[in-house]
């Protein structure tokens, strides 16, 4: 084993005796782990590491084909950084957001990553590579040591995943997909927030199905939550990205669209007014094809809105409004300051 710049002939000859003896102790040790020489040669594979990667170290040892272990392709690994010198950029180059410096070795860096092809079904490791130095501080080689972190990486993956499914749950109405009234209060309180801010505005729109108790009279409890299922949809393929739709109550729905103005908002509303009007709906009971309407009051945010609930009670006005002059309308209120200006 070589591990000593060739200059330093008694430094190496004092590391050549103690091969056995570190192969015994790097053999004993169970985290997997190997040494490279200055020329990026492998001069240590423990057994643990051949468990971990499958590759012998008869086959690795005296060879750079470390990379072989955990890449599909060649690359440096981390140890390989470090006795390039160790720069933050290249390591970032190679483990961008995934690394560190090693809080315990100095000089040393640790990461961690999924490997993909090592294992049948791919393994999370945690690795630390640090330099080896002589007594000149000269840099003659690099130690990585490696963790298997599956088990611990899998369970978190699965806790985030029932945290979201969790926390998408409990905004979302589940008859209907769109995201339910609680969400509405914080996102409208939000975007309330953003337009004082940034000193913007956006459309707030409540939406009521009309005669919709006739519906369900007529054809039932079931058919009528078909119907509410079904605008849940018209009305998400006529939004933007930014735009969000809620459940609002019962058969009342509502938008939110941050950056539209009035004229912006009424050609969204209308697009989902005669979306509706066209849309023909069947009941199993009764082949008739059944038509509905929906009534809508918009407003728009102005910098006088200090609450919500006064942004909500305008858009309820404006429906209030559209419903009492014929329903299958789109109605507007702003406050006197929007109304004196651009929107
Ligand atoms: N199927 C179904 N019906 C609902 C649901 N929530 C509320 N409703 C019904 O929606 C109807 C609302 O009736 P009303 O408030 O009288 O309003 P409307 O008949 O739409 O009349 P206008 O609003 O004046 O056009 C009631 O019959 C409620 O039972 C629901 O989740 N599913």
């Amino acid at each position: 084993m070589i591990l000593a710049s060739s200059s330093d002939f008694s430094y190496k000859s004092k590391l050549h005796q103690q091969d056995n003896l570190l192969e015994t102790i790097f053999n004993r040790i169970t985290l997997p782990t190997f040494v490279l020489d200055q020329n990026h040669t492998i001069v240590f594979w423990n057994h643990a590491l051949e468990q971990l990667t499958s590759h012998n170290k008869n086959n690795m040892i005296g060879t750079q084909n470390q990379w072989m272990a955990f890449y599909a392709s060649k690359r440096p690994t981390l140890a390989d950084l470090i006795i390039e010198g160790g720069k933050d950029d290249a390591v970032s180059h190679f483990y961008k957001n995934k690394y560190r410096k090693s809080p315990l070795i100095e000089d040393a860096f640790e990461a961690e990553d999924f490997f993909p092809d090592i294992g049948g079904k791919g393994e999370w490791l945690s690795f630390t590579a640090a330099s080896i130095k002589d007594e000149n501080g000269n840099v003659i080689g690099a130690i990585e040591t490696l963790l298997n972190i599956s088990v611990t990486k899998q369970s978190q993956i699965a806790l985030k995943e029932s945290e979201e499914r969790y926390k998408q749950l409990s905004i979302t109405d589940n008859l209907t997909g769109l995201y339910n009234k609680r969400h509405f209060t914080e996102r409208l309180m939000t975007e309330l927030e953003r337009a004082h801010r940034y000193d913007q505005h956006f459309s707030l729109c409540l939406i009521d199905l009309d005669n919709f108790k006739q519906m369900n009279d007529n054809y039932g409890h079931l058919f009528g939550d078909q119907i509410l299922a079904e605008f849940g949809c018209i009305i998400k393929k006529n939004l933007r990205n930014s735009d969000t739709a809620y459940r609002y109550g019962g058969e009342e729905f509502v938008i939110i669209l941050p950056g539209s103005l009035l004229d912006g908002s009424r050609v969204v509303a209308n697009r989902i007014r005669v979306d509706l009007v066209e849309k023909i709906f069947l009941c199993d009971d009764d082949q008739n094809p059944i038509t509905l309407t929906a009534s809508f009051g918009i407003t728009v945010s102005s910098s006088e809105d200090s609450k919500i609930e006064e942004l909500i009670r305008r858009a309820d006005k404006a429906l209030y409004l559209a419903k009492k002059t014929g329903k299958n309308k789109v109605e507007s209120l702003v406050t006197s300051v929007l109304s004196a200006g651009s929107p």
